[in-house]
């Protein structure tokens, strides 16, 4: 980067009890209160520190005047904290440093690299300025050092970290070694063993470690302390910023939406006081970019820092059209482009095909000539289904290339370092053009030429199996208001409030047509137990937790997430009824629980056990629940001198989503807020099925009619072709005005087999979508494949129709029938 000015600014932070005078004259403030943990806002130029102009001390880089300059532009007096204060300074400021200090190359140097890749530097200085960026760039093409090396600098200054949240949990032990031997760093995930996380937090909290690898799932979780397997905020060192790999997941837009990453921006804000957030991602079109950005509160146009060429040009694509699969598969791997290629990769779909084609290609290139691989190593399966040691011994032996081809789902890849694989294969069509460029950009990483071809199905069979899993993914109306039932139950705040009200005769007028500004009800923590919804609602359990994540969302934020917890207890009193009213004495909770069964008219005097809603009684206590589990737990142990068991046994069950919500909700409301989780997941569900046909129609518009075409040579202008699509679907923003065909002539013959099916299961009772599912071939919790699928008179049959049009269809034959 060249030599170029530094804008912005410096601010008082309320927290520290100082002040200082020191604001030079065109540094432009912000409106933002940097919060003390967190952000470190300011960048590397500090009183004290050199300045990244001219390397002098004593001045901001911006008003630097020429090498070796220290004038002041101002002085600062300090009250307390004198000893903080090179570290509080670091916070307070803010610039936009345009020309690279020498530190920053230096820095590069000791990573053990000579210079910046396309788009490091300009992401590394925005970050070094406490600016947030996304970083759009291809995979392989070097997004890593947009936070390894703010972290070594960062880390050199002073005691800080810098945490990186990475979705790959299997991956994160690979990940952690991968690192630069410099950069001293430690992990955190859900895999790991009570110890291990112990011994790693301590590395954290004593300053060992700059860099901190966390799960979503271990920075997201909620709990006393914030997070999930994280020390309190005030535990950790000063956060310097926060890096969020495969960002992509933060967007409901992407191909890969994942609802805890919803929160991550929300968490890392509001709980850890980060200011500043890096986002990296190798796929994301321009809609998903934006809306990544809003999320990582990216304001400026330069804060989408980068955005390369969706495909690189060493990768050559070819996509054909062919019936006979496998062996249009073998002839491509014999053929003059992959016959020669050492490392392969060959994705399907489903984890049983992978086992068989695996199976198909060690027979079938066996005794190959072109191939001088003994038999043994030519091609194996990879699916998460296999065992932990089964995946690592295969990935191992592709890694040091011993292993020729990997038959593989999606699971196989993400996060593979691996610079020579040098083919990619699509057995089955990808589910959007996302997928399809993450997926190929594990080729080529080394910037020689690789190979990548895609089967598409002549029938349009990936193209229905792709619809159906995102048909299963929906909900419908009804469902979702079911789960709004659940989790805002009415309470009984709204009655206490008017009776106040009457008592001081204030009349209190409110405008239905928006939401109240203050709430009477200041919610109250829920718990729904997952299975049970799962069956009741019939959606999975990430079904629900995007839709809790929705809520939370809402500018209204209807809820506040919490960490999963076991809502169930208990309590067992092995000696009668009589040591149960014993324990009402000691244990308010149990008191409160007897109590209420009294009143319910209850026989109390003969029970001696004891099963409730512990989550619900706390929050009617007014009881934190850690507290009450904890009362309940010690039950169990005698209070008397020589301690031992009490006789009382008391069990914690059922997982539950854990949540504090609104009881206070009207019914109008309630009715807003169905409306708004549908239309989102309506909006969901247009969006995936428009990627997925746009990705059907592009791979169709430049496909041989056979793999014979292009086995031995590659037509370039075909595989530009491809490249050029790709580059417009990426810059495009999101069309969701595509609408599917009706299906007018089969109309009569799908009513007729919606109400014959109907008449064979008269004792059960069905949802349109519940029948659209079944006719689609999809299982759910209440309707498993495992048994609908068995009468294939309707399992599967109306794959190829509209899954809308098929529950207005049985819905209306469900009406009609009742
Ligand atoms: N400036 C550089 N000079 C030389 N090599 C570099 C540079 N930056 C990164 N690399 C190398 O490029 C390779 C890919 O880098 P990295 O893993 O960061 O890519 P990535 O974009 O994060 O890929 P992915 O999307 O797969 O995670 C690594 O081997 C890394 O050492």
């Amino acid at each position: 980067m060249q030599d170029c000015p530094i804008k912005k600014v410096s601010h008082h932070h309320p927290c520290e009890e100082f002040t200082f005078n020191f604001v030079p004259e065109n540094l432009i403030p912000i409106n933002q209160v940097t919060k003390m943990r967190g952000g470190f806002r300011g960048g590397l130029s500090r009183q004290g520190d050199t300045c990244y102009r001219c390397g002098g001390t004593g001045h901001w880089a911006i008003n630097c005047k020429g090498l070796g300059n220290t004038g002041n532009t101002g002085t600062y007096t300090i009250q307390n904290y004198l000893c903080k204060l090179l570290f509080v300074f670091f916070f307070l400021s803010v610039y936009v440093c345009l020309a690279t200090p020498t530190e920053v190359y230096e820095a590069l140097r000791d990573l053990g690299y000579q210079s910046f890749r396309p788009g490091q530097e300009e992401a590394i200085m925005r970050i070094l300025s406490g600016l947030s960026t996304l970083v759009v760039l291809s995979t392989g093409m070097g997004k890593s050092l947009c936070y390894q090396l703010p972290a070594y600098l960062y880390a050199q200054r002073s005691k800080c970290i810098t945490l990186v949240i990475s979705p790959l949990v299997s991956l994160m032990d690979d990940q952690l070694s991968g690192l630069p031997a410099k950069l001293k760093a430690a992990c955190i995930h859900s895999n790991m063993t009570m110890k291990q996380r112990e011994a790693a937090v301590e590395k954290v909290k004593s300053g060992q470690v700059c860099v901190l690898l966390l799960s979503p799932e271990a920075l997201v979780g909620g709990g006393g302390s914030g997070s999930g397997c994280l020390p309190s905020a005030q535990e950790l060192p000063p956060v310097a910023f926060a890096c969020i790999d495969e960002a992509h997941c933060v967007s409901e837009w992407s191909h890969n939406f994942r609802p805890c990453y919803l929160r991550l921006c929300k968490v890392l804000r509001e709980r850890l006081g980060v200011q500043c957030l890096l986002g990296l991602t190798a796929t994301a079109t321009l809609s998903t970019a934006l809306d990544i950005a809003r999320h990582l509160d990216i304001n400026d146009q330069d804060g989408i820092a980068v955005r390369s060429a969706a495909v690189p040009p060493n990768l050559h694509l070819t996509v054909s059209v062919d019936r006979e699969k496998d062996q249009a598969l073998v002839s491509l791997l014999k053929g003059d482009r992959f016959g020669c290629l050492d490392s392969i990769i060959v994705y399907c779909t489903r984890r049983e095909e992978t086992v068989r084609v695996a199976a198909l290609l060690r027979t079938c290139l066996q005794g190959v000539k072109k191939i001088r691989k003994p038999l043994k190593w030519q091609a194996e399966s990879y699916h998460a289904g296999l065992s932990a040691s089964e995946r690592r011994r295969v990935q191992n032996n592709f890694m040091c290339g011993e292993l020729r081809i990997v038959v593989a789902t999606v699971a196989f890849g993400m996060g593979l370092d691996k610079s020579d694989v040098r083919g990619i294969i699509h057995y089955n069509m990808p589910k959007s053009f996302e997928s399809y460029v993450q997926e190929i950009g594990r080729a080529g990483r080394d910037g020689e030429p690789a190979h990548c071809h895609l089967f598409l199905d002549p029938e349009g069979g990936d193209l229905h199996e792709l619809r159906r899993h995102i048909y299963a993914d929906t909900v419908d109306y009804y469902t979702v208001k079911r789960l709004v039932q659940k989790v805002f139950p009415p309470c009984k705040c709204k009655q206490i409030h008017q009776k106040q009200q009457e008592l001081l005769e204030v009349i209190c007028e409110e405008d239905s047509s928006d939401w109240p500004r203050e709430r009477v009800c200041h919610t109250h923590e829920r718990a729904i137990p997952i299975q049970e919804t799962v069956e009741a609602l019939d959606i999975t359990e990430e079904g629900v937790e995007t839709l809790l994540c929705y809520l939370e969302l809402h500018p209204q934020r209807f809820v506040e997430l919490l960490h999963p917890t076991l809502s169930v207890c208990k309590v067992s009193c092995y000696d009668g009824p009589r040591q149960l009213q014993k324990i009402t004495k000691i244990c308010p909770p149990v008191a409160v629980v007897l109590a209420r069964r009294r009143m319910a008219g209850e026989r109390v005097e003969t029970c001696d056990h004891l099963e409730f809603d512990v989550v619900e009684v706390a929050d009617t206590m007014g009881w934190q629940l850690p507290l009450v589990k904890r009362g309940l737990r010690q039950l169990q142990w005698s209070t008397d001198r020589g301690g031992g068991r009490s006789g009382v046994l008391v069990e914690f069950s059922s997982p539950s989503f854990y949540f504090r919500s609104y009881g206070d909700l009207t019914a109008d409301e309630m009715d807003r807020v169905c409306w708004f989780l549908h239309s989102r997941v309506q909006d969901q569900e247009r969006t995936q099925l428009y990627q997925l046909t746009a990705c059907f129609k592009a791979f169709k518009s430049v496909a041989f009619q056979s793999v014979l075409s292009c086995i031995d040579d590659l037509d370039e202008s075909r595989s530009l072709q491809l490249k050029d699509l790709l580059s417009e679907y990426f810059d495009k923003r999101r069309d969701r005005d595509h609408t599917l065909k009706p299906l007018l002539d089969w109309e009569n013959q799908i009513r007729a087999d919606i109400r014959s099916f109907l008449s064979t299961r008269s004792d059960e009772k069905f949802s349109g979508r519940a029948i659209a599912r079944i006719l689609h071939g999809i299982g759910s919790p209440c309707y498993p494949a495992q048994i609908y699928g068995r009468d294939r008179r309707y399992w599967r049959k109306y794959i190829q129709f509209d899954f809308n049009q098929l529950i207005r269809l049985a819905t209306q034959e469900i009406i009609h029938i009742k």
